[in-house]
């Protein structure tokens, strides 16, 4: 398990300072030996069970919730082990972070409901919000969970949530067509998908779940605690008044692909893109499949002995990056001439690129916490290398 002691906070009573055991109902989903708010703490109202008809190995999903946490509110609809476990890493969320004099506002956007507004120059790699999950949702439970009854868990999950908490979550997009309840709506139009223990759920975050979507987006999430904590930062700078995006599908994606995938996200994209010139679309959508196709090609020829057509090739991609704003693949670009020049023995330029890898990664926040110093980190990679080598080896 992941949980190790910790200092007391909203979510961990005086009284349980102690690692949170999950608290798993009877045969017949109850809890009868929870009795005070003691018992139950650190979640503020008593757990409330549904009987699952699937997976096999979970009878029930059951309601934990906290109103208090990060002052909205925290409630997850999942299992006893999950529950507690997420109790372990909101523990380590402490001090609570918070960005003071938040650099953006909330407006109308045409075309796409509200959205989220630079209101001051925003840097390359700032960080502009930080965030909590307030409703968390296993996957499983949308299919083994009777529907009506399942929607009657999700109210009370709402419910559950402090009066600011409630008011934010349901006061948040809800444009899915499909849905036929009201928390299934803001579920469907707002989360996204994380891990918890394991298994895959939605959160929802009220603050993130403001930003639009954008096909160059401008900004990017990261996760943090197995996606119950998530950070946006600028992705290039951000002048005043310029619309802040995230993009919601995987980066790098033709307009077609585009419009399927956010199909699913149930709406139609007006994103600068997806609205410029069908000449720009079709340039925009030509340099992306050029850029799939080489990504596919370096890796062929790279695992078919041929370093220099490979080194040919990942210059290519990467001298395309720039026009489409592809920002996230050139730490992998960068790492893969590294491991180019390492096969072909030129540790000199294998360090020049390794460098610039971990260099992005770190300007965009992906390795803060990882101990070691750059030449260990290099180290690392070499290591890496040689034993992806050696895999490939005694694969062929
Ligand atoms: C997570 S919410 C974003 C905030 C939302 N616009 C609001 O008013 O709260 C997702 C919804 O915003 C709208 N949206 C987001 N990005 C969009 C885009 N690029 N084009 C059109 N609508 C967009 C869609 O209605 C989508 O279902």
């Amino acid at each position: 398990s992941r949980c190790t002691s910790s200092s007391p906070h909203l979510l961990t009573s005086s009284s349980k300072q102690t690692c949170p055991l999950p608290l798993a109902p009877d045969l017949d989903g109850d809890f009868p030996l929870l009795l005070t708010p003691l018992d139950y703490s650190p979640w503020t109202s008593l757990p409330i069970c549904e009987a699952s008809s699937s997976p096999p190995e979970i009878p029930y999903f059951c309601l934990y919730s906290n109103s208090h946490h990060n002052h909205l509110g925290y409630s997850i609809i999942t299992t006893p082990e999950v529950a507690a476990d997420s109790v372990q890493i909101l523990d380590t969320a402490l001090p609570r972070r918070q960005i003071t004099d938040p650099p953006y506002k909330v407006v109308d956007v045409p075309g796409k409901g509200k959205g989220v507004v630079a209101t001051r120059k925003i840097k390359k790699y700032q960080e502009i919000m930080v965030d909590y999950a307030a409703l968390v949702v296993d996957i499983g439970f949308t299919v083994g969970v009777d529907v009506w009854r399942g929607y009657k868990l999700l109210n009370k999950a709402v419910d559950a949530l402090s009066d600011q908490g409630k008011a934010d979550l349901m006061g948040l997009g809800r444009t899915s067509e499909q849905a036929r309840d009201e928390v299934e709506n803001v579920l469907r139009t707002n989360a996204f998908a994380t891990e918890l223990g394991g298994r895959g759920h939605m959160a929802v975050y009220t603050a993130v779940s403001r930003i639009n979507h954008g096909c160059k987006p401008n900004a990017y999430t990261r996760f943090i605690q197995d996606g119950l904590q998530v950070s946006v930062a600028a992705a290039r700078d951000i002048e005043e008044g310029e619309e802040v995006t995230i993009s919601y599908i995987t980066l790098g994606k033709t307009s077609k692909e585009r419009k399927e995938r956010l199909k699913q996200w149930g709406f139609e994209c007006a994103c600068e893109l997806c609205s410029a010139k069908p000449t720009e679309i079709e340039a925009s959508d030509a340099r992306r499949r050029q850029i799939e196709e080489l990504r596919e090609y370096a890796v062929v020829a790279f695992q078919a002995n041929k370093p220099y057509q490979a080194l040919r090739l990942t210059r290519q991609i990467i001298s395309l990056l720039p026009a489409e704003e592809l920002f996230p693949f050139y730490s992998e670009q960068y790492e893969n001439m590294a491991r180019i020049f390492y096969v072909l023995g030129d540790m000199k330029n294998a360090e020049l690129y390794a460098g610039k890898s971990l260099d992005v990664l770190a300007e965009q926040g992906y390795i803060q916490g990882v101990t070691g110093t750059r030449q260990e980190l290099l180290e690392m990679m070499w290591k890496k290398f040689q034993a992806d080598g050696d895999q490939f080896k005694a694969a062929r």
